[in-house]
C-alpha cells in the first residue's frame, strides 16, 4: 500500500502535470511539473477553481458553458483532449495538452477527477519550423528574409492598422499589400489600388474622394471615390511618396475623421476602410526636408512592413527565376522552359537594382532570343551576362535538378529522386544532405514528410 508521501514523491517525478479537483472543479492537490508549467507556486493553486488557472482559453470557456469540466470523458464521446496556449504570470506561455481522467469515488477523499498537462510547446516549435514557406500568395521565396516578411504579413493581416510597405522598387510591395488584405477578415471585402505617382493632383483627389455632380466642369455624373469603393475592404496607396503637401492635408483628415467628403458637396460620409501604403522613396527624409507631413507619416507607419531587396536575399532567385519562366512559357506558349547552369550563376551573380520586375524583364528577353526550350547564357542582357560568374549561393552536387525546385506539380518527382540519391550518398544524414542540396534541414523535412505522408 503506498503511503501519501510516497504517492507524493511519485506523481513529482512525472513528466505530466497533474491537477486533483473536487466536484466544484476545485483544486485539491498539484504536482511539481504542473505548478511549473501553469507557473504559479502550488500554495497558490490549491483550492483555486480550475477555470480561474486556465482563464480565458478555450478550455475554460466550454468548462463555464457546460457548468461541469469540459475534459472529463463523456461515456458518449470517448475521451477529450484540448490543446491551449496558456499566458503564464511572467508574460511567457506556454502550449499545452490537456485531457482528464474520472477518479472512482474514495471514502472521506473529495476528488472526482484529475488533470493531466502535457508540455508541447517543443513539439508546436519544431511544426511552426516545418511549416517554412516557399510562397505566400503569389509571392514565392524560401530565403531567411521572406520567412520573415510572411510572419510580418501574417501577423500585421488580422489587424485593422494602417501598414506603411518600404522597399525598392519592384520588390513585390504590392504582392505584400494584396497578400496582407488576403489574409485579413477583409478578405471578402474590396482590395482597391490606387497608383498615385499616375495622377495629377487634382485628378487624383477626385479619384480618391469622388465628387458631386457639377462639382467642376465635366463632372455631369456624381462619382464614388476609391475610398467608398474600398469600404468594407482595403485600399493600397502606392508611391503615396509622390502625392502632393495639399493631397496630403485631406488624406490625414480622412484617416483621422475616418469619413470622406466628396469633392462639389459639403457633408461627410463615413468609410469604413483598412489603409496599406506604399513606397519606395525615404519618408523619413521626406519629412525631414518638409516634402512629407510628419503627422501623416505616423498615421500611415501604425504596422511598418519592409520589403527586401533581391540582392539581399539571393537564395531566392533560382525558385523565382523558376517561377517566372514558368508563367512566361504560359504566356508564350513555350513548354519547358529551363535555365542553363550558367544562366542560373550569371542570374545569381547579378544585383538587381530593379529587383524582380528586372529578373522578369531578362528572363522575357531571354525567352524572346532563346530558339528552344534552353535559355543559355547568351541569351540573357549583355548587363547581366557580363557579371562574372562566381555565384554567392551555396552550391549543390545536383545544381539543375534541386536548386531549380520551383517546379510545375508535374516534375516534383524528380525532386524526390534527387533527394533519394543525395540521402543514399550521405548514410541518411539529413543534416549532410541538406547542405549538399543547398536547402534548409525543415525545407528537406518538409518534402520528406509531404512524399511519405
Ligand atoms: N516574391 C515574389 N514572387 C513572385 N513574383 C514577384 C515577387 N515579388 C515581386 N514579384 C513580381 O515582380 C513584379 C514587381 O512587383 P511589384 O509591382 O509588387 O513591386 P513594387 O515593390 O510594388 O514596385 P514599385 O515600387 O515600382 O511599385 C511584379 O510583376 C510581381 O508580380
Amino acid at each position: 500500500m503506498m503511503t501519501i508521501p510516497m504517492l507524493k514523491l511519485f506523481l513529482d517525478s512525472l513528466e505530466e502535470g497533474v491537477l486533483f479537483l473536487d466536484k466544484n472543479r476545485k483544486v485539491v492537490a498539484v504536482n511539481r511539473a504542473a505548478t511549473q508549467m501553469i507557473g504559479h507556486e502550488d500554495a497558490n493553486l490549491v483550492s483555486l477553481l480550475c477555470p480561474s488557472i486556465f482563464k480565458g482559453t478555450e478550455c475554460a470557456q466550454a468548462c463555464e458553458k457546460r457548468g461541469s469540466c469540459a475534459l472529463t470523458p463523456d461515456w458518449k464521446a470517448g475521451d477529450i483532449t484540448q490543446n491551449i496556449v496558456l499566458p503564464r504570470p511572467d508574460n511567457t506561455s506556454v502550449f499545452l495538452r490537456m485531457w482528464a481522467i474520472l477518479l472512482p469515488p474514495a471514502e472521506n477523499l473529495p476528488l472526482y477527477c484529475a488533470i493531466i498537462l502535457r508540455d508541447r510547446s517543443h513539439e508546436v516549435e519544431l511544426e511552426q519550423e516545418v511549416t517554412e514557406r516557399l510562397q505566400l500568395g503569389s509571392m514565392v521565396g524560401h530565403s531567411p528574409a521572406m520567412q520573415k516578411l510572411y510572419t510580418q504579413i501574417m501577423r500585421a493581416a488580422p489587424s485593422n492598422a494602417s501598414v506603411l510597405l518600404t522597399g525598392e522598387s519592384g520588390t513585390g510591395k504590392e504582392l505584400v499589400a494584396k497578400a496582407l488584405h488576403d489574409n485579413s477578415d477583409r478578405c471578402k471585402g474590396p482590395y482597391v489600388p490606387v497608383h498615385c505617382a499616375s495622377l495629377p493632383e487634382n485628378l487624383l483627389e477626385s479619384e480618391l474622394f469622388g465628387y458631386a455632380k457639377g462639382a467642376f466642369t465635366g463632372a455631369t455624373l456624381a462619382k464614388i471615390g476609391r475610398f467608398e469603393a474600398a469600404e468594407g475592404g482595403t485600399l493600397l496607396l502606392d508611391e503615396i511618396g509622390e502625392i502632393s503637401l495639399g493631397t496630403q492635408v485631406k488624406l490625414l483628415r480622412v484617416l483621422q475623421e475616418r469619413e470622406v467628403v466628396r469633392l462639389g458637396e459639403n457633408h461627410a460620409r463615413p468609410v469604413n476602410v483598412r489603409v496599406i501604403a506604399a513606397t519606395h522613396r525615404n519618408l523619413t527624409t521626406m519629412v525631414e526636408r518638409g516634402e512629407f507631413r510628419e503627422d501623416l507619416y505616423y498615421r500611415l507607419r501604425v504596422l511598418p512592413l519592409h520589403v527586401p531587396a533581391l540582392r539581399d536575399r539571393k537564395e531566392d532567385i533560382a525558385m523565382l527565376a523558376n517561377k517566372l519562366l514558368n508563367d512566361l512559357g504560359n504566356r508564350y506558349k513555350r513548354d519547358n522552359m529551363r535555365l542553363a547552369h550558367e544562366t542560373l550563376l550569371a542570374l545569381e551573380a547579378y544585383d538587381w537594382p530593379g529587383n524582380i520586375r528586372q529578373l522578369f524583364n531578362a528572363l522575357e528577353y531571354a525567352v524572346v532570343n532563346a530558339d528552344g526550350p534552353n535559355i543559355l547564357l547568351s541569351h540573357l542582357p549583355p548587363e547581366v551576362q557580363s557579371v562574372p560568374q562566381s555565384s554567392p549561393v551555396a552550391r549543390s552536387p545536383e545544381p539543375m535538378l534541386v536548386r531549380q525546385y520551383y517546379r510545375p506539380p508535374q516534375q516534383a518527382e524528380n525532386e524526390m529522386e534527387v533527394i533519394a540519391r543525395v540521402l543514399a550518398e550521405t548514410g541518411g544524414n539529413k543534416a549532410e544532405a541538406a547542405r549538399r542540396l543547398g536547402m534548409s534541414r525543415t525545407s528537406l523535412w518538409k518534402r520528406l514528410k509531404q512524399n511519405h505522408g
